[in-house]
């Protein structure tokens, strides 16, 4: 059985950048590395639906602050037996973003902490009703919310399919999920969460495969 891991951050943090110089690193190093990237877009039409919603689309959808969430439990949902398998089969299966974003950006657009009444719902809804695999760590990409906003511009800008969404658009917004992905973090939600400041990749891979939580001195 392998280690299931999530990377969370915020948007243009750099999470497909990391997750993808960590499966590299694993797989030069012989591990059998898996992965799987939420919202799953062109394979879950719940997945599509929400970013339709927050480029604009479908009406007053994504003002629902609990449809929106809903949306990608389902779209997680629709990819539990796969996760399943793929654990079952490989020695490590890292997922960019998981549980914790449905966490983070809920709580932040309602303006709760990381014990608010919308967390525990979504531990509720995707832990228990869905029966979602608790991964065994997190690891939060802390960048600086202005850098991450910095990234997500200078993407949209080079790159037309990239258009910053409602949530990208949102300076505040981000703010506030880096508060509460540090009090997740802070709090051990869920699991051992390990803080990467985005330095040394290898370390982290290091780290990681051997099970630390967190860096070593
Ligand atoms: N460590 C880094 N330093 C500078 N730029 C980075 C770094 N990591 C990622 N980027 C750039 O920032 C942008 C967002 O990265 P990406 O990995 O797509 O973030 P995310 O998946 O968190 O939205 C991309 O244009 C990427 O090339
Ligand atoms: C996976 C997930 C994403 N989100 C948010 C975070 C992002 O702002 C937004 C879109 O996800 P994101 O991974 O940033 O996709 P894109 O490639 O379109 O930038 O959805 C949630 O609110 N809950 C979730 O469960």
């Amino acid at each position: 059985m392998g280690q299931l891991i999530a990377v969370e951050g915020l948007d243009g943090a750099g999470k497909n950048t990391l997750v993808t110089g960590l499966i590299e690193r694993w797989s030069a190093a012989g591990l059998r590395v898996a992965t799987f990237t939420f919202p799953r877009y062109g394979r879950s039409a719940t997945a599509d639906i929400a970013a339709e919603a927050l480029h604009g689309s479908h009406g007053d959808l994504r003002n629902s602050v609990y449809a929106m969430a809903l949306l990608f439990a389902l779209d997680r949902a629709g990819a539990v037996d796969d996760i399943q398998a793929a654990t079952d089969a490989h020695d490590i299966v890292i997922l960019d973003r998981y549980v914790a974003s449905n966490a983070a950006y809920n709580a932040a657009r309602l303006e709760q902490d990381a014990a608010g009444e919308v967390v525990r719902w979504v531990v509720d809804l995707e832990f228990g009703r869905f029966g979602m695999p608790v991964p065994d760590r997190h690891v939060l990409l802390g960048v600086a919310p202005e850098v991450a906003m910095q990234r997500a511009a200078a993407r949209a800008e080079k790159d037309a399919a990239r258009a910053r969404d409602a949530y990208e658009r949102d300076g505040a917004l981000q703010r506030r999920v880096d508060a509460v992905y540090r009090e997740l973090a802070d709090t051990a939600w869920m699991s051992p969460w390990y803080r990467f400041d985005g330095e040394n990749i290898q370390d982290l891979a290091d780290d990681l495969s051997a099970g630390r939580t967190a860096p070593t001195e």
